[in-house]
């Protein structure tokens, strides 16, 4: 089963399931209150003071066992709540009682003597914007400089105020706030514990995938050992105009450094193209299916850098009928709108996607699941969205990459994208494998060159080093 991003409804449900599998859910806050305390132990070794501030709900139940156990670890704890918890959370109060530890409320709030905060006010259950005490202890929280560890979610987001963690501990699976900007900034570093829930009740298959590693490697097309470059994959590029010279030559370094066997660029006659040594240059006085042909290519990314002869190439590279990656000048509605039920992928940043749908790009990025959804009902292809992080549709699905960074917002960038998603096709993988290993491994190369200062061509060039992670097991997501 492949790793799903949940909502707190889905996450809901999962519990539900659990319960109605026979599995107490007592067990799980048990679990959870551990980890949070194990990861307080883990992240603030020094640390011997741990005040914990915690609401009504579970999350604050998972707050009174992880202040139980560090407890009995031998930390000095202090607990403040407000009264009114029921279910298993009043249990795990009882328990925490049971040992003399007094729970004070949250307005006597103390953080002298404080080395670590565990904010467990609120987690999924979040209704609306914190406010009154709630909102005074966030503020303080966050004002007194301590390191906090936050159950399950920062209590707050993704509304303002919110606590801003520098550990948090998601509990039984990743959620969107986890993912997602501006909730994401308030996590601090993320580590997931599966909290004992059983694998069954996770199982939701309408929810979005989490591009992981163990999926991702699967994905790799093999090299065989007698592979020649006519066997492995032949990639057309289509792309340039006058100042654009830099774009499909990256497009082109991305699907070599990416396994294609044989890369041909064809643009504009008299486009002064980036020197590339390997590639097969193809200048071409108009835009015409025939001539695009000698490449006898058996995959074609087209747009990048195409200014207005974008959409020009792009219906002579369709004439093809090959597997394809539309890019940047290709994104037009017009064209687009011919590939519905064909094998091609589309790689929109927000503004593009803004287009596609006629939207404003800021929708777009507010809400980027939405839109993906949206570009693939309404186009019938396989749709990258691009953005920090990068969300992926098919049809009914959806997958949200879990690889690179804001390090990875700059020039040229897209365009080796769309070369590496190319030289997936070329290699025979389906649009939808091809899409998601492609954003995963271009991102994972990315994060391998460093979070400041990338440049498109250093990632090019460490996509072969991110491969040989990947295969080797090397390669650990985020949350872990
Ligand atoms: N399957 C799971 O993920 C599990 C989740 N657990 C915990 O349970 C949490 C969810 O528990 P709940 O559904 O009880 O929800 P929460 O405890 O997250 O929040 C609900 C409580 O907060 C109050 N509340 C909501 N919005 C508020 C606001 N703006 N200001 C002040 N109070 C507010 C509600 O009235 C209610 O008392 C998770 O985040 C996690 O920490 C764990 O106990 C173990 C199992
Ligand atoms: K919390």
């Amino acid at each position: 089963m492949g790793m799903r991003l949940f909502t707190a409804d889905a996450m809901r449900r999962a519990d539900r399931r659990a319960v109605a599998l026979g599995y107490p859910s007592l067990l799980l806050m048990e679990a959870a209150g551990r980890a949070v305390a194990r990861a307080v132990r883990e992240h603030f070794p020094d640390a011997r003071a741990v005040w914990v501030v915690a609401g009504k709900g579970n999350n604050g139940g998972d707050g009174f066992v992880a202040a139980r156990w560090l407890f009995l670890w031998g930390y000095r704890v202090a607990v403040y709540a407000p009264d009114g918890q029921a279910g298993d959370a009043a249990q795990a109060r009882k328990a925490l009682e049971a040992h003399g530890v007094a729970v004070r409320p949250l307005e006597a709030l103390d953080l002298e003597g404080a080395e670590v905060v565990v904010d467990a006010l609120v987690g999924t259950g979040l209704s609306r914007p914190l406010a009154g005490v709630y909102a005074e202890v966030a503020a303080r929280v966050n004002a007194s400089g301590l390191p906090v560890v936050a159950v399950d979610l920062p209590s707050g987001v993704p509304f303002t105020p919110h606590v801003r963690a520098d550990v948090t501990v998601a509990l039984a699976g990743l959620k969107r706030e986890h993912l997602f900007y501006p909730a994401r900034a308030a996590c601090g570093r993320i580590v997931l514990d599966g909290i004992g829930m059983p694998e069954a009740a996770l199982e939701a298959p309408e929810l979005p995938e989490l591009l992981t590693p163990e999926a991702m490697r699967a994905l790799l097309p093999e090299r065989p050992g007698n592979a020649h470059k006519g066997s492995v994959g032949r990639v057309l590029v289509a792309g340039g105009y006058a100042t654009y010279t830099g774009a499909p030559a990256l497009a082109a370094l991305g699907a070599y450094r990416a396994g294609a066997g044989l890369v041909t660029l064809a643009y504009p006659e008299g486009v002064p193209l980036e020197p590339l040594l390997e590639v097969v240059r193809l200048p071409l006085a108009a835009w015409r299916a025939e001539a695009l042909r000698a490449a006898r290519a058996e995959a074609v990314a087209v747009g990048m850098g195409a200014g207005p002869g974008g959409p020009e190439a792009a219906r002579a590279a369709l004439e093809l009928g090959l597997p394809a990656v539309l890019d940047a000048d290709a994104l037009v509605p017009e064209v687009v709108a011919a590939c519905r039920g064909r094998p091609v992928v589309i790689t929109p940043h927000p503004g593009e996607a803004a287009r596609l749908l006629e939207r404003r790009a800021q929708e777009i990025a507010a809400h980027p699941l939405e839109a993906a959804r949206a570009l693939a009902e309404r186009y019938g292809v396989t749709v990258v969205l691009k953005g920090g992080p990068t969300v992926l549709a098919e049809g009914a699905h959806l997958a949200v990459n879990t690889t690179g960074s804001a390090a990875m917002a700059t020039g040229g960038m897209g365009d080796v994208l769309s070369g590496v998603i190319a030289a997936l096709l070329a290699a025979g993988l389906r649009p939808w494998d091809a899409a998601r290993l492609g954003v995963y491994w271009h991102g994972l190369a990315g994060d391998r060159v460093g979070r400041v200062g990338l440049l498109a061509h250093e990632v090019a060039e460490a996509l072969p080093q991110a491969r040989e992670a990947l295969i080797s097991d090397a390669v650990r997501p985020f949350w872990v």
